[in-house]
């Protein structure tokens, strides 16, 4: 009979806020059919397992032992990224936003008319993000029903939460690459949701694994007219989440105002169709000004931080530290391809040393006056953010993001050790705490140490599964 329940026995770390993680080096828990923690206790001898599993009326189970140097973490969340970029991951590097949009990415993204194409691209992206531990995604197609479809399907059929969405855009951009009308566009979004929302529910997820996303790609793309009636669909179905692009760029801002001159600023410009939301996800934000900050703290929606992206399309740097004293929801977004790495690791370590730009510019009497603003992101937040806080961007914080009874086991088998062979981490032994473990791996770890990706209890990848390596 197969087992009914998977115990892990051994090192556990979760977060728990934006400044403080739980590490528990002695941990039991127990993931229950349906995917979800049943119990986790902390501390626990060698010698306790058996009595403990006895007491929690658990006998038909598999117990997996986690090794020294190994530890089990939430998966990650990327906030924001472009599945039909990945074919330009690395390239392009010289331009900034506008000129790389119209250069590189929508000759790119022009290309998944082709649905077999989509087919092989797609099957890569979702393959690469989940090898990296991303066991939840925000993923933008293209303006292709057919294409993004395909990619609804290939994420599904990965078992990967994941959000996806069809670009609306019907302006600034080729004629091969832009669609006719807003009733053509609102209405491949309508079929794209109807087809998202009719796939076979494999789980008992509190909600379905993927679900479609209303994707503007940004103001810029979008008429008065299109961004109105994607305004009217979020309100008659107020549960489905909106994701776009703001103030990334000064050359974009400024066109965007010119576009919009009634708008009072970027944010305005959504605010004013309906779009700025509680379950809203804006890329990058690296511009706002204050009444912008207010308006989005107002409204509860969410910001991805996408500090690769900025670097490398020279965009700036975003001032994440004022928006946590702000109170705004922050996640981490890998923003393939103007991001060059599909890693949540890596943007981690962007958002790192993004932070510590804006604190090396910072006096110490106004950092003295803040919890974050100017100030270095402490390994704490950043864990939050690539976790939690990913969650809470998503509206999925209940869910995901921790892990605690309740939850859904999104889960990462993190391997520090040399056997897994990523020798920036050789040295683990020499390292006394998971505090280490934890902020090493997240500094010098990638897709080698990922031995197992789990969403929603099941084993979706990692390197034991790509890699056919079992590593205890
Ligand atoms: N980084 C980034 N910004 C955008 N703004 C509008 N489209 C895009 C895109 O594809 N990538
Ligand atoms: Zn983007």
């Amino acid at each position: 009979m197969a087992p009914s329940f998977t115990v892990f026995y051994g090192a556990i770390v979760t977060p728990e806020t934006l400044t403080g993680y739980k590490s528990l080096p002695q941990c039991l828990l127990c993931v229950g059919s349906t995917g979800n923690i049943d119990w986790v206790v902390d501390d626990v001898e060698p010698n306790s397992v058996e009595e403990i599993l006895k007491q929690k009326g658990c006998t038909n189970f598999e117990l997996v032992k986690l090794l020294r140097g190994q530890c089990l973490i939430p998966g990650f969340i990327d906030t924001h990224t472009h599945a039909p970029q990945f074919p330009n991951i690395g390239s392009g590097q010289q331009y900034e936003l506008l000129d790389w949009l119209e250069k590189v990415t929508f000759p790119t993204e022009s290309k998944f008319s082709d649905v077999d194409y989509a087919r092989r691209v797609y099957t890569n992206s979702v393959q690469t993000t989940i090898s990296y531990g991303t066991t939840t995604c925000c993923y933008y197609g293209t303006i292709h029903l057919e294409g993004t479809k395909v990619l609804a399907d290939i994420a599904h059929k990965a078992g990967q939460r994941a959000f996806i969405g069809k670009c609306n855009m019907n302006r600034n951009s080729p004629d091969n690459y832009r669609e006719p009308t807003s009733a053509h566009s609102i209405n491949a979004t309508e079929a794209l949701i109807s087809y998202i929302r009719a796939l076979p529910s494999h789980t008992s997820s509190a909600e379905p694994l993927v679900q479609p996303i209303l994707t503007p790609r940004f103001a810029i793309s979008c008429t008065s007219d299109l961004l109105n009636n994607l305004g009217d669909l979020a309100k008659k179905d107020p549960s489905l989440r909106i994701q776009t692009h703001i103030s990334e760029n000064h050359d974009e801002i400024k066109f965007t105002k010119d576009l919009f001159p009634d708008a009072p600023h970027y944010a305005g410009v959504y605010d004013g169709f309906g779009l700025l939301k509680h379950n809203t996800i804006l890329a990058h934000g690296v511009h706002l000004e204050d009444a912008e900050i207010e308006l989005i703290s107002e409204r509860k929606a969410g910001i991805s931080h996408c500090p690769t992206s900025n670097f490398n399309l020279t965009s700036g740097v975003a001032p994440i530290g004022k928006y946590l004293d702000r109170g705004i929801k922050v996640g981490l977004g890998t923003d393939v391809s103007g991001g060059y790495s599909p890693s949540i690791l890596n943007a981690v370590q962007a958002a790192s040393v993004a932070a510590k730009v804006i604190a090396s510019q910072s006096s110490e009497e106004a950092k003295a006056k803040t919890q974050f603003t100017g100030r270095k992101l402490p390994v704490a937040t950043l864990f939050y953010l690539a976790t939690l806080g990913g969650a809470e961007v998503c509206n999925l914080e209940k869910n995901v993001g921790s892990l605690e009874a309740g939850k859904a086991f999104d889960a990462l088998l993190v391997d520090a050790r040399p056997e897994a062979g990523n020798r920036a981490l050789w040295n683990y032994d020499l390292v006394e705490s998971l505090d280490d473990m934890l902020e090493r791996f997240l500094f010098c770890g990638d897709d080698r140490n990922i031995s197992r990706v789990y969403v929603q209890g099941s084993l979706i990848g990692g390197q034991e599964v790509v890699g056919g390596k079992p590593q205890h």
